[in-house]
C-alpha cells in the first residue's frame, strides 16, 4: 500500500485529532451534563476524521474505499450523535430510551452494511474517479442508498438537531440565549461544509471538510458545556425544576396559545404535553380564566377523564410596556375542595343531629311537665318553676289560684268519663287563654288546679279569678260540652304575705278553697290576712 500525505490528509487528521482531544476532554468531564453525546459525538468525528486522512493519504483506489467504508463508522453516527446531544439540552430524555435508540441508529446501521458490502450491489457508491483536481482526491459516485440513507437521513438528523437547538433557544431564559446561539451557529457549520462538498462548489472537487466542521462545532460545544458551566447547568437546572413540580405551567403566547407546558400541565389537563403546545387552553373553563384570572387567582372545574378542581393564577410575561405573554400556573386542589365538601356535610349532618336530639329534649321535658290530658303544667313543674322562683325571690309579689271544679264526680257519674275528660281540657283551655305568657297553669290533681299568677296582688288576682269562674260557669254551644253551666270554687293566696314557700302556699290555698266549698261552691275565697282569723269570700 503506498502513501502519499498531502495537506488535505492533514487537515482532515488535524480534525480528527481536535476531535479526538474532544472527545477526551468531554470524558474527563463526564459528570457535566451533555458530556455523554458529546463524547459519543467526538468519538465518531474522530472516526471520521483519521479516516479522511487515512483515505486521502493511501494511494491505491482499493485501499481508498476500504477507508472510505472505515470512515462512514463516523459518517454515519456522527448526525445522530449531533441531534442527541441537541436533545440533551432540551432534556428530552425519552429519546435516550433503548428501544428509540436502536431505532435512531438503524438507519446508519444498514448504510454501514451497504457500505461493506457495495462491491455486490453498488448502492451506496457506483463509481470510483481520481480527482483532475490532484492532490490524490478520489470522486465517488453515489448510488440511491447514499441519497436516501446517507445524505437524507444524515440532514434529517442535522435538522432535527437544529430545531431542537431553535427550541432550546425558545425556552432558555434571555440570559442563556447567547448560550443558545452559538450552538446554532455551530449546529450550521457542518451543513456548510456537507452542502459544499454535496454541491461541488468545493475548492478542491471530492474534497469532503465535513468532519472539520463538525469537529470546530464539537470544540464550541466542549467550550460552551466545558467552559461556560453555569450556562449550561442553570438552564437544565431551570428546566429540571420545571418538569419536576407538582404544579402545572403553560406558557401562553399573546394571542392565548401554549407555547409550552410542563408535564404536571399535560397531566392535569388529561392531555399529552406535547399536544397541548401550539394548541389554545384545551378546555373552555380555563379560557374563561384566561380573561377573568389576571387580576386576581380563580378556581376552575375540569371535568375530563376525572373531575378536577384546579386554582389559576396568571403572570403576565413582559419586557418593558411589550406584553411576550403570560404564565399560567395551575394547582391541583380538587382533594382539599372535596375534603371541605366532605367535612362541610358531616358538619351539617351533625348540626342537624344536635338539632334533632335537642328538640327530642324538648319534647321529652315537655312530656315530664305537662299533664297529657290537657297539656297543662304538672305539679312536678309547678314544684321545680314556682319553687324555685319564690325561693330565689325573682317575685316581689304573686297570687296563687287553687282551683277545684264543683260536683266533677257527678259529670262523669252522669255523662261519662269522657266527657269529664272533656271538661277538664275545656277549663285548661280556658285558664291558659286568660291568662298571660308569664302566668303558670298547672293541673295537680284529678279536676283540681292550680294558677300562679308573678306580680299579681289581692284585688287583681280576685278579678282575673272572677272573670274565669264566670266564664266557666257560661258553657257557650261550640264547647261541645252537655252543660249549658259549670262551677268551680278557688281558694287565693298572696306571696308574700300567706307564706314564702309553695308549700305553705298552697296550704294557705286549699284552706281557702275548703271555705269556698262550705260556703257553697262555684265561688271565690281569699286565704285570711294575718290580722284575720276566717277566710273571706273574695265576693
Ligand atoms: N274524667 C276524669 N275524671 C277524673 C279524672 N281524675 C279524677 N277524676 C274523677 O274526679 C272525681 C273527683 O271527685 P270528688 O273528689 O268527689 O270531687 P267532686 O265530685 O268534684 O266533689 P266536690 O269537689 O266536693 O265538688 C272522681 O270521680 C274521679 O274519678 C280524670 O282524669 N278524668
Amino acid at each position: 500500500m503506498s502513501f502519499l500525505f498531502t495537506p488535505l490528509a492533514a487537515l482532515a487528521g488535524t480534525a480528527g485529532l481536535l476531535a479526538a482531544g474532544t472527545c477526551l476532554l468531554s470524558l474527563h468531564n463526564s459528570r457535566q451534563p451533555g458530556s455523554r453525546w458529546l463524547t459519543w459525538l467526538m468519538a465518531a468525528v474522530a472516526l471520521w476524521g483519521f479516516g479522511a486522512a487515512m483515505e486521502l493519504s493511501v494511494q491505491d483506489v482499493a485501499a481508498k474505499v476500504v477507508w472510505s467504508k472505515f470512515e462512514y463508522l463516523g459518517t454515519l453516527t456522527t448526525p445522530v450523535l449531533f441531534m442527541l446531544l441537541a436533545a440533551d439540552y432540551n432534556r428530552l430524555e425519552r429519546l435516550f430510551r433503548r428501544r428509540t435508540l436502536a431505532l435512531l441508529f438503524a438507519p446508519p446501521t444498514v448504510c454501514f452494511l451497504l457500505a461493506l458490502t457495495n462491491a455486490w450491489h453498488g448502492l451506496i457508491w457506483t463509481s470510483f474517479t481520481p480527482s483532475p483536481a490532484g492532490h490524490n482526491l478520489l470522486i465517488y459516485g453515489h448510488g440511491p442508498a447514499f441519497w436516501l440513507g446517507v445524505v437524507g437521513y444524515s440532514h434529517l438528523a442535522c435538522l432535527v438537531a437544529g430545531l431542537f437547538l431553535l427550541r432550546a433557544l425558545h425556552i432558555f431564559p434571555r440570559q442563556y440565549r447567547g448560550q443558545a446561539w452559538l450552538l446554532l451557529a455551530a449546529a450550521l457549520l457542518p451543513w456548510a461544509g456537507n452542502f459544499l462538498y454535496l454541491s461541488g462548489l468545493s475548492p478542491l472537487a471530492g474534497l469532503d471538510l465535513t468532519p472539520l466542521c463538525f469537529a470546530l462545532t464539537g470544540v464550541v460545544l466542549a467550550l460552551d458545556l466545558f467552559y461556560f458551566k453555569l450556562l449550561c447547568l442553570v438552564p437544565i437546572a431551570r428546566a429540571k425544576a420545571l418538569e419536576a413540580m407538582g404544579d402545572g405551567v403553560l406558557v401562553l403566547d399573546p394571542q392565548g396559545l401554549v407555547v409550552d407546558a410542563n408535564p404536571a400541565a399535560g397531566q392535569l389537563l388529561g392531555q399529552p404535553t406535547l399536544s397541548l403546545i401550539g394548541q389554545p387552553l384545551p378546555c373552555p373553563a380555563l379560557q374563561a380564566a384566561l380573561e377573568t384570572a389576571d387580576a386576581a387567582p380563580c378556581e376552575v372545574v375540569v371535568s375530563g377523564t376525572r373531575f378536577t378542581v384546579l386554582d389559576v393564577r396568571l403572570h403576565r410575561l413582559h419586557e418593558g410596556d411589550l406584553t411576550l405573554g403570560r404564565l399560567m400556573v395551575l394547582r391541583d386542589i380538587t382533594e382539599k375542595r372535596l375534603t371541605e365538601a366532605a367535612l362541610f356535610e358531616a358538619n351539617w349532618a351533625l348540626k342537624a343531629r344536635v338539632e334533632e336530639v335537642q328538640a327530642l329534649q324538648a319534647e321529652l321535658h315537655e312530656q315530664v311537665v305537662r299533664d297529657p290530658l290537657t297539656g297543662a303544667f304538672n305539679r312536678r313543674h309547678l314544684e321545680e318553676t314556682a319553687a324555685t322562683r319564690l325561693a330565689q325571690g325573682r317575685m316581689s309579689a304573686a297570687a296563687l289560684v287553687l282551683i277545684d271544679i264543683d260536683r266533677f264526680k257527678e259529670v262523669n257519674d252522669r255523662h261519662g268519663h269522657a266527657t269529664g275528660d272533656a271538661v277538664l281540657q275545656y277549663l285548661t283551655a280556658l285558664l291558659q287563654d286568660s291568662t298571660r305568657t308569664d302566668d303558670i297553669v298547672c293541673r295537680i290533681g284529678g279536676e283540681e288546679f292550680v294558677v300562679l299568677l308573678p306580680g299579681t296582688h289581692a284585688e287583681e288576682a280576685i278579678e282575673a279569678v272572677e272573670r274565669w269562674r264566670q266564664r266557666f260557669s257560661q258553657v257557650p254551644p261550640e264547647a261541645g260540652l252537655p252543660f249549658e253551666a259549670l262551677g268551680f270554687s278557688a281558694g287565693i293566696t298572696l306571696f308574700p304575705l300567706h307564706g314564702q314557700h309553695l308549700q305553705t302556699l298552697l296550704e294557705a290555698a286549699d284552706t281557702a278553697l275548703y271555705a269556698a266549698k262550705r260556703g257553697g261552691c262555684n265561688r271565690v275565697c281569699l286565704a285570711p290576712l294575718p290580722n284575720q282569723s276566717a277566710t273571706v269570700p273574695a265576693r
